[in-house]
């Protein structure tokens, strides 16, 4: 029988196919789960006992798995019962998927947070383990950061109770999940109306703490590490940068879902292209970068998972920084013409522009209005490169299509 014993903000498919399912094989843990804001996807789970089918598709047959590991879902409006199930003595995890925009100071993640965790302390319930499963570098760190900083504002002794009593745990997650279309729910039949499609590959590597107890989650394969640093790198650099290229430019192409992009040989190119540069930059053996690129081609390539460039390509304002700004600063600072990391710069800038997939991202607007300038954009994005003129000039090249060799 489970018990409730984590919470989870943020009920999207990634969190059903990934937490859940790992979850899934300790049946002594129970998930109680809420969404960002609506309250749809919480009323269907309800109704459905919080059960659902997550869809295992492989490229040539999918397998059928009815997932049980939820048992209460709520909307995220429902602030009371979030704080009396963040107080419960019960619970011992906290886990997040809500989009690295969330993770804004005084956003949704930060005040979450700080109302759960201050609740847990007047209850007295002791410790617990805060884990983002969101696709930020140092996510646990950042979650910590944005924690204390709300915390120590609205009261320095809460800020003291959550330095000696939570422990930010930092995580790589991965596995494919596109999010589910009328046509996949129609495509599953029977009763379920809120299915999963997603990817058999699937990784989950943590490190740090849990004062109050986990999931045996290892029985899924996850990893306990000492540092997640380099398979995080690795994965953000090699699968989300490449996600964010073929976005950017392949969508501009005229292409709609990655495996149709990583189809054409050009946009393939131009993934070895940004590959190449970015495993510099991975502290990982050659040996499993090469494993691992090779894995990424087999999983972008599965043309039954139809993972749309146009979900990729939003809210690029908080992701370029993440997948490939790190990069191309080293690469500048090294001395190299860094051609991946400015063709990904340039196809986002063209993307502004109106070129390929719709725009989506809230943060936009001051990047749109800049978009005419290559300098302009850096100015805001990364001040410290907006100097650096042959940057700009093969930047620019590439934005009228014109190969530019330094
Ligand atoms: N989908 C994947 O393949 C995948 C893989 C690895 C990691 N992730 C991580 O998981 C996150 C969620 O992915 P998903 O596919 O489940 O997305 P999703 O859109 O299905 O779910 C995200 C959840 O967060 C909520 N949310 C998002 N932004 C919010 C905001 N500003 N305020 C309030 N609520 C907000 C949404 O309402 C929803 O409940 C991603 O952003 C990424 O960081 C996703
Ligand atoms: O989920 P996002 O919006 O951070 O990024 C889109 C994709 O790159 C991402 O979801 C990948 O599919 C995922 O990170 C694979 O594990």
């Amino acid at each position: 029988m489970r018990a409730v014993r984590v919470v989870h903000l943020g009920l999207g498919g990634f969190f059903r196919a990934h937490q859940a399912w790992y979850t899934g094989f300790d049946d002594e843990w129970g998930i109680a789960a809420f969404t960002g804001r609506s309250a749809g996807l919480a009323e269907t789970l309800t109704r459905q006992d919080g059960r659902y089918t997550l869809v295992v598709r492989g490229p040539d047959s999918d397998d059928l798995q009815v997932q049980t590991s939820v048992v209460a879902a709520y909307p995220g409006s429902d602030a009371a019962t979030w704080r009396s199930l963040v107080a419960d003595p019960a619970v011992a995890v906290v886990t997040i998927t809500m989009t690295e925009a969330a993770y804004a100071p005084d956003g949704v993640v930060a005040d979450r947070l700080v109302a759960g965790l201050s609740a847990r302390r007047l209850a007295g319930s002791g410790p617990i383990a805060v884990v983002s499963c969101d696709n930020l570098p140092g996510n646990g760190e950042v979650t910590a950061r944005v924690v204390h900083d709300l915390a120590v504002r609205l009261d320095p002794a809460l800020d003291e109770w959550i330095t000696g009593n939570v422990s930010f745990v930092a995580t790589m997650v991965d596995r494919i999940t596109p999010r589910t279309t009328p046509a996949d729910v129609r495509e599953v039949g029977g009763a379920d109306a809120v299915p999963v499609i997603t990817e058999p590959y699937t990784e989950w590597i943590l490190s740090g703490e849990f004062p109050a107890g986990r999931p045996a989650w290892e029985r899924g394969g996850a990893r306990f590490v000492a540092d997640v640093v380099p398979h995080e790198t690795r994965k953000l650099l090699l699968l989300n940068g490449g996600h964010s290229l073929l976005a950017y430019a392949g969508s501009a192409l005229g292409h709609e879902t990655v495996a149709a992009a990583v189809a054409d040989p050009q946009c393939r190119a131009w993934l070895d292209e940004w590959w190449d540069e970015a495993c510099r930059h991975v502290p990982l053996p050659a040996d499993e970068l090469t494993a691992y690129r090779a894995a990424l081609l087999e999983r972008f390539a599965n043309p039954r998972i139809r993972h749309t460039l146009a979900q990729i390509a939003a809210d690029g304002s908080q992701k370029i920084p993440i997948r490939v700004l790190p990069v191309l600063r080293a690469e500048r600072k090294a001395g190299r013409r860094a051609p991946g990391s400015a063709r990904i710069l340039a196809a986002w800038i063209d993307h502004l522009r109106g070129s390929g997939a719709p725009v989506a991202d809230a943060g936009a607007a001051p990047y749109a209005a800049r978009a005419g300038s290559v300098r302009d954009v850096l100015t805001l994005l990364a001040p410290d490169l907006d100097g650096d003129t042959e940057l700009i000039a093969r930047t620019e090249g590439l934005l009228r299509g014109a190969e530019v060799h330094g």
